[in-house]
């Protein structure tokens, strides 16, 4: 499959002049512009690399809503990579797949009172419309057969076990709580409950519940 690479250098939280690699696939079968951004460390320890497949998240990887945890997810994954070396795979599955105007109308819902999930249901969406493929795809373009993945979502890990990718380690993601109106405390507790992602629910529930 072939791919074009071009340097970039990333600016990410504290950290400044990150060098790393974006790559552009021609021959991916759902039609979107997914790429990956390759972090090499040349005395990584790591001999297994870590992956991140990061499904697009305008509002939280761009603005840093306080509706979810995206952003600060990207932000520790490059962190982490920029450390370790890596891949991530930043796809284009805007609202798990539902796309950005339909999240928007989830989040009316939301306000409402309906979790993710039933917001996206109402609409008349399944729970979650991603298709982890083409990130198989990708990671097979790489040449990465052995991976180690920074995720809380078992159905990356499966979607990956699935397509014959040997999954060695699942590193997870820490839990990015954050208070307010708009605070994403639902949004990690649904995720736990209905989605059962791997996150320790007693670090999202408030100080005082615990
Ligand atoms: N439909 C919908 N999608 C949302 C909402 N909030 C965030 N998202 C989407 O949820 C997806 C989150 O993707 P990721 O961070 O890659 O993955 P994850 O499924 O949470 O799993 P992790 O690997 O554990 O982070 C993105 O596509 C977001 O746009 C929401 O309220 N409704
Ligand atoms: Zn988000």
């Amino acid at each position: 499959m072939a791919q074009v690479r071009a340097r970039v250098e990333l600016n990410v939280g504290q950290r400044s002049h990150i060098p790393a690699e974006i790559v552009s696939f021609e021959g991916l079968q759902d039609g979107q512009e997914h790429v990956a951004l390759v972090f090499n460390r040349a005395d990584s320890e790591q001999s297994v690399p870590l992956i991140r497949m990061h499904s697009e998240c305008l509002t939280g990887d761009v603005f840093h809503s306080s509706r979810c945890d995206c952003g600060e997810q990207l932000n520790e994954s490059i962190e982490a990579m920029h450390l370790q070396g890596g891949v991530l795979l930043y796809l284009r599955q805007e609202g798990r797949g539902i796309g950005l105007y339909n999240k928007i109308d989830a989040y009316v819902l939301q306000s409402q009172g309906m979790n993710t999930y039933e917001a996206n249901n109402h609409l008349g969406f399944d729970d979650d419309l991603r298709d982890f493929s083409d990130a198989v795809l990708m990671l097979q373009a790489l040449g990465l057969d052995h991976v180690r993945l920074m995720t809380n979502n078992p159905r990356k890990l499966n979607a990956l076990r699935d397509a014959g990718i040997q999954v060695e380690e699942v590193v997870g993601t820490h839990a990015h709580v954050k208070v307010g109106v708009a605070g994403n405390r639902n949004y990690l507790e649904t995720k736990v409950k209905h989605g059962s992602h791997m996150l320790d629910i007693k670090k999202i529930k408030k100080p005082d519940e615990i």
